[in-house]
């Protein structure tokens, strides 16, 4: 049917028309503002346990570049903070801008960065299938780390050197071998708040945890992303891969909490 997309036709203001929960109650990103975080010493630290994480393929889902991982057991999990038991770790993505515009979908007292990073994991302990933890609202548990324009990324070569594989919408190739810890920032500091998909189907099912820290990327590394098309190979209207954040949703009744 008619798909969602990030143009003006098809975009953030028009996803409500199908899936109305668009205008929900806890819809993300937002906009952080840091003074008005609640500093709560009840949240410990997170815990990324991904050293027996298990790459296996990057593709172009016609929205973004996402790196898939072997779920299949807790090999890999997020655990601590906000959480009450282990998520494991499902898959990460970008969002991105054009050429020298804001692209993170959170912002920080009103700043967006260059880009935002989105690491995906899901509650296997309630839920048989991503799909339903997908849908519940402790079903998922995603981190997001902000990239803002500097020097090289010493690691990011190597997502950014398999770009030209996954060009088109519904491209993937291998991808084995890649641990996302090398995409984190030094410290694990955090905001979190309890919101949605940033996508559609916009399900209200995400606690949010995102990093304070950014990691640095040059602009001809992000530019890479850029390559990407959101169009598939046999589609005659080319489409370049950018802007594909949404914009910062109504707070309404949540706070966000600040680990210390
Ligand atoms: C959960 C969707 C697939 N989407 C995601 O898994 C997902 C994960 C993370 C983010 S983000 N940017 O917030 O980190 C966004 C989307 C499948 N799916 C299941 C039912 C369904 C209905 C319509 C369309 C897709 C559907
Ligand atoms: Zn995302």
């Amino acid at each position: 049917g008619h798909h969602w997309g990030y143009g003006k036709e098809d975009g953030p203001s028009a996803w409500h028309r199908q899936y109305p929960v668009a205008k929900g109650n806890r819809q993300s990103p937002i906009d952080i503002i840091p003074n008005e975080a609640r500093r709560d010493s009840t949240l410990g630290p997170i815990f990324l346990k991904y050293d027996q994480c298990r790459s296996l393929n990057i593709a172009n889902n016609g929205h973004s570049v996402v790196v898939e991982f072997d779920d299949s057991d807790d090999r890999s999990v997020v655990l601590g903070g906000p959480l009450d038991n282990p998520y494991r770790l499902k898959q990460f993505h970008f969002h991105w801008g054009g050429k020298g515009c804001e692209g993170s979908e959170h912002t920080v007292a009103g700043v967006g960065y260059a880009s935002e990073l989105h690491v995906v994991h899901w509650n296997a302990v309630k839920y048989k299938t991503y799909n339903d933890a997908a849908a519940a609202p402790d079903g998922l548990a995603v981190l997001g780390i902000f990239l803002e324009l500097g020097d090289d990324h010493r690691w990011l070569h190597m997502i950014t050197d398999a770009l030209y594989m996954v060009k088109f919408k519904g491209s993937a190739t291998d991808f084995k071998g890649f641990n996302p810890k090398c995409l984190l920032p030094s410290s694990l500091h955090y905001w979190t708040y309890l919101g949605s998909l940033t996508t559609p189907p916009l399900h209200e099912s995400v606690t949010w945890i995102v990093l304070k820290e950014p990691i640095v990327v040059s602009e001809k590394q992000l530019g890479m992303f850029r390559m990407l098309q959101f169009n598939g190979e046999e589609e005659d209207q080319r489409m370049r891969m950018e802007n594909n954040f949404r914009p910062p949703q109504n707070l309404k009744e949540r706070i966000v909490r600040s680990s210390n």
